[in-house]
């Protein structure tokens, strides 16, 4: 069976790459793309790929669902509208596989119902890459040795949101495993503040944004006399479209919605 995905965001960095990826799937179709811009009728008047690229862009999802009927919405766009677009997809009944980040856990944990009581699959991934999802894992085994952690993600200097979705995954899974406890001196005291970095559950988390990265992350585990690092690189955004497609073929079966792509490898 083909699968008939829209997309979300097709005109920005993940977005570009992952039309190609679409597009040569021999198991999916490209139906259609949503945008909040007037940029042309299809892909194709964007100038942004190639003129065989005929697919139609709409500004409202219910248009968007009624003229092309997808399976699957997948959406790679920014923190402010991606809640809307996953809400608006799920009542439509089409399937969301979503990369972008920045949602709050209110907003997973309301998302995660609508999917279950309908029956409708979804996957909210904060990183498709397959090294990122076992240096998550990694770390979360490795916790329970060496409970004092520091995360430091490093990103592009385009980055809407701080810390990344990847940075509160991995924080999460390590909670969920490690008692609570504040590390450093009880007495520290920040002369600049956020010199610390953020708090989560005690850990700390340090965002670095600098043009030419693109999506990095270490996670420092210390012990007595001892440093753990587990690092992860992802040098294109590439590294990340093995991950949608497996979303993509994976949404169909689902009857709720998994938040991670650990969650649907083997
Ligand atoms: N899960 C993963 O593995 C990964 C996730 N990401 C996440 O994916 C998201 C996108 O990243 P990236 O591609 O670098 O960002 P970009 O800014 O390059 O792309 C986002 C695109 O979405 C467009 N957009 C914004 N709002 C809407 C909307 N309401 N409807 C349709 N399109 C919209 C933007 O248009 P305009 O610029 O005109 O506003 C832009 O073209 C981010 O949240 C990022 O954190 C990134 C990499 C990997
Ligand atoms: O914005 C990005 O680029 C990335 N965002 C995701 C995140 O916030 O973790 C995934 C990856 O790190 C790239």
């Amino acid at each position: 069976m083909t699968i008939k995905v829209a997309i979300a965001g097709a005109r920005g960095r993940m977005g570009q790459e992952a039309v190609h990826t679409i597009m040569k799937d021999q198991n999916m179709e490209l139906v259609s793309v949503l945008d909040y811009k007037e940029i042309g009728e299809t892909l194709a008047d964007t100038k942004l790929f190639p003129q065989t690229f005929t697919v139609p862009i709409f500004m409202d999802l219910t248009e968007l669902s009624s003229k092309t009927k997808p399976d699957v919405l997948v959406d790679l766009t920014s923190p402010e509208s991606v809640y809307q677009h996953t809400r608006e997809a799920l009542e439509l009944g089409i399937r969301p596989v979503v990369g972008t980040t920045g949602f709050s856990d209110e907003e997973l944990k309301e998302l995660s119902a609508y999917s279950a009581e309908h029956g409708i699959g979804c996957i909210i991934a904060p990183n498709f890459a397959i090294g990122a999802v076992l240096m998550m894992k990694f770390a979360e085994q490795a916790a329970k040795y060496l409970p004092d952690i520091e995360i430091i993600e490093m990103h592009h200097d385009q980055k809407l949101d701080a810390p990344s979705g990847t940075a509160m995954k991995t924080a999460s899974l390590i909670a969920d495993h490690r008692k609570t406890h504040n590390q450093g001196h009880p007495k520290e005291k920040e002369t600049i503040a956020g010199a610390r970095g953020a708090n989560y559950d005690g850990m700390r988390i340090h965002s670095v944004r600098l043009p030419g990265l693109v999506a990095h992350q270490q996670v420092l585990l210390g012990g007595d006399g001892q440093l753990l690092t587990i690092r992860h690189d992802s040098f294109n955004r590439g590294s990340f479209m093995s991950g949608v497609a497996l979303s993509i073929n994976k949404v169909m079966e689902l009857e709720n919605l998994v938040y991670g792509l650990e969650n649907i490898i083997d």
